[in-house]
């Protein structure tokens, strides 16, 4: 978890750059990653289809999502314009970097909180890994 908070840091940097704030001061990094959380989710392979979910459509309450995602796939991410659902496939190495609610909300819009959901496979288990940055659930945004 250190070392990912280096790169956390390092990734809002950026990010806040973009909204013409060039410093992370105390108050903003505890609203922009003062509470991570990891999951481990875990998806059995499910061979009727139709009987399963995945993941429905929702987007986190993150600032950011930074997710690991294994090798079978099954992510996708809702288009800008409409009601398209674009495949987002594992790239050995990759990290999958998702705008949460919080920082659309910190950015006024700028950075907008994707849409996404999973789909379940139908003969293969599935893994995902993500960190979840947030604010502290005491702070108001
Ligand atoms: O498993 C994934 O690829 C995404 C999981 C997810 O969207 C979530 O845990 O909020
Ligand atoms: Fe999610």
């Amino acid at each position: 978890m250190k070392k990912s908070e280096v790169f956390i840091k390092q990734l809002l940097k950026v990010l806040i750059n973009g909204l013409n704030l060039h410093e992370i001061d105390e108050t903003k990094e505890l609203l922009l990653m003062g509470s991570m959380r990891t999951n481990f989710n875990y998806y059995p392979k499910c061979p009727n289809l139709e009987l399963t979910v995945g993941v429905s459509r929702h987007s986190d309450v993150s600032t950011l999502t930074i997710l690991l995602q294994d090798e079978i796939g099954g992510l996708f991410v809702r288009g800008n314009d409409g009601d398209n659902w674009i495949d987002v496939p594992p790239i050995k190495g990759s990290l999958v970097i998702n705008v949460g609610d919080a920082l659309q909300i910190i950015s006024n819009g700028k950075y907008r909180s994707v849409e996404h959901r999973v789909v379940a496979n139908g003969s293969k288990n599935r893994i995902s890994i993500p960190i979840f940055v947030n604010p502290r659930p005491i702070d108001m945004i």
